[in-house]
């Protein structure tokens, strides 16, 4: 694993990147403090987390493209009121995905969690009651190796 290489290129690419979000909500769907705020969970749903982070980690920018770009996944989290619990249990089982399916590269996983708590706290802050309505957003935001 070197610095040239993006995370996305570290963590195996998209299908990776699947199998991932696949074992990942199979997690959150079984968990009781996650579970009231899937109600309306579809499969869509689980294909465009795998894209938006393949985006993020430096792979097709088919979030951007496709999906509506950054201010589309903070609008998708406005109103659920997301929990500092439930915020933290989603980030534990993320994390915990990650370690069964991603390389067992001390970098690649330590980056990966900065994200997930990075990310994580901002769709919790867009979710509580009373935030405005997310109107303008830049780009999706790149990370690369922190
Ligand atoms: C790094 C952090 C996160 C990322 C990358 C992420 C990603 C996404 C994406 C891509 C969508 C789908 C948007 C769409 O295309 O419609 C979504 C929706 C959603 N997210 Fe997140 N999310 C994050 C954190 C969280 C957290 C912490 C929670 C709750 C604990 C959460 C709960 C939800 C829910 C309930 C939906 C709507 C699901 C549905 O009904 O289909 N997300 N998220």
């Amino acid at each position: 694993m070197t610095e040239q290489q993006t995370m996305y290129e570290a963590i195996g690419g998209s299908k990776v990147l699947d199998e991932l979000v696949e074992v990942f909500y199979a997690k959150v769907l079984d968990d009781p403090l996650l579970k009231p705020l899937f109600e309306n969970f579809t499969r869509t749903h689980l294909e465009h987390v795998s894209v938006w982070l393949a985006e993020v980690f430096g792979g097709p920018a088919g979030f951007t493209e496709e999906l509506g770009g950054h201010l589309h996944i903070l609008q998708a989290h406005h109103g659920l009121g997301i929990s500092e619990e439930q915020r933290a249990r989603w980030a534990e089982l993320m994390k915990e995905s990650a370690r069964e399916v991603l390389p067992a590269d001390e970098r690649l996983q330590d980056s990966f969690g900065r994200y997930i708590d990075w990310g994580t706290a901002i769709a919790r802050d867009v979710s509580q009651p009373g935030e405005a309505y997310p109107e303008s957003a830049g780009d999706v935001p790149r990370r690369h190796w922190q």
